[in-house]
């Protein structure tokens, strides 16, 4: 155990040693498991702690976890802003600390911008793979921004949707990344239009009011709602929420943080780690909604895995 200095690993390394989301997904799911087994599952991950930066409506996350089965200890600090057109800074900035768990050392310090995008986009295509209709043809991302990209990312290469659309409030920000991305993807002026027929459908904005409405879901589609995650912001409205099959990351989570969870007052019928180990089924033909709010232990999977590589280059 030797008590050198702690590595620091840009955005650029990140994305080098992590190029793609399904990376992951290996390490995800058995965290997944492992957190919904309870203590047994060796996974230590009290809800974050989110303090308030009232003057600028912004927010800082703080984000620690262990992993027995990855002996992983990690925690990320994330800031998230809501959008103030005069600020260039991305709305949400993290960096991940990956500690040596068996004396405490710092390791290393990570940028969480790349980690987050990642990972949280492999757990919603963890969620898709057990909840979403068969077959699914069309794909539909509410929202243009860093999540948007990476679940785009992510959801091509692992499922064959012969159709992906696009909306977002500001169109011009949608147009930008349908042609940054190298594949067909069709901007649609409305959430309606866009949604209409959709057999996948993710939400990734910062709305704080609801922009997808139940009346327009086809029934037995699958939802990631992965914005949202103030007790009272909301993107689903109750309809939606109140019909939808509703999984979760963490239950402890969604019931202290998820405006649309804690607002409708929609049961939540299971985690995502219970239907990956079986003890509740998937029911992929009802119309599902996987409520993400993003957990501490996919940070320290990722942390682990990029340094991991990190290690094995130098
Ligand atoms: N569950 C999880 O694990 C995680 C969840 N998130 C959440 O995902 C969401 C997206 O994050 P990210 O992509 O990084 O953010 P970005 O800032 O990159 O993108 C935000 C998107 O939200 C849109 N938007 C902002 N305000 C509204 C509104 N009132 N109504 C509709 N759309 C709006 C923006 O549209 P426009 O271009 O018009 O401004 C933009 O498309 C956030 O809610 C974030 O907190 C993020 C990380 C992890
Ligand atoms: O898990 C995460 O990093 C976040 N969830 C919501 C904002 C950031």
């Amino acid at each position: 155990m030797s008590s050198a200095p702690p590595v620091f690993i840009s955005a650029a390394d990140v994305e080098r040693l992590l190029p793609r989301a399904s990376l992951l997904l290996p390490g995800l799911e058995a965290a997944l498991s492992n957190f919904s087994a309870g203590p047994a599952g060796g996974v230590e991950q009290p809800l974050r702690a989110v303090l308030r930066v009232r003057p600028y409506r912004g927010f800082l996350g703080v984000m620690p976890a262990y992993s027995a089965a990855d002996d992983a200890l990690s925690t990320k600090l994330v800031t998230f802003y809501e959008p103030r057109g005069d600020s260039a800074a991305p709305s949400h900035q993290a960096t991940v600390l990956l500690f040596d768990p068996r004396c405490g050392a710092l390791r290393a310090v990570l940028d969480g911008a790349v980690i987050t995008a990642k990972r949280t986009a492999a757990v919603s295509a963890i969620a898709t793979k057990l909840l979403m209709p068969r077959p699914a043809a069309v794909l539909c991302i509410l929202g243009a921004g860093v999540q948007a990209r990476s679940h785009y990312e992510a959801f091509t290469e692992l499922f064959d949707f012969t159709e992906v659309r696009l909306w977002n409030r500001t169109e011009q920000r949608a147009l930008q990344l349908a042609s940054s991305v190298g594949g067909a993807v069709r901007v649609c002026g409305t959430v309606r239009d866009a949604v209409c027929g959709a057999d996948v459908i993710v939400t990734v904005t910062m709305a704080t009011a609801p922009i997808l409405f139940g009346e327009w879901v086809k029934p037995g589609a699958h939802i990631n709602a992965v914005g949202a995650s103030r007790p009272d912001w909301r993107e689903l409205d109750d309809a939606l929420m109140k019909s939808s099959v509703l999984v979760v990351d963490s239950r402890e989570a969604a019931l202290a943080e998820s405006g649309d969870v804690i607002l409708s007052g929609a049961e939540i019928f299971a985690e995502l780690g219970e239907l990956l180990k079986g003890t509740k089924p998937a029911q992929p033909e009802k119309t599902t909604v996987f409520k993400s709010l993003g957990m501490a232990v996919e940070d320290t999977v990722a942390a682990k895995f990029v340094y991991d590589a990190w290690s094995a280059g130098n």
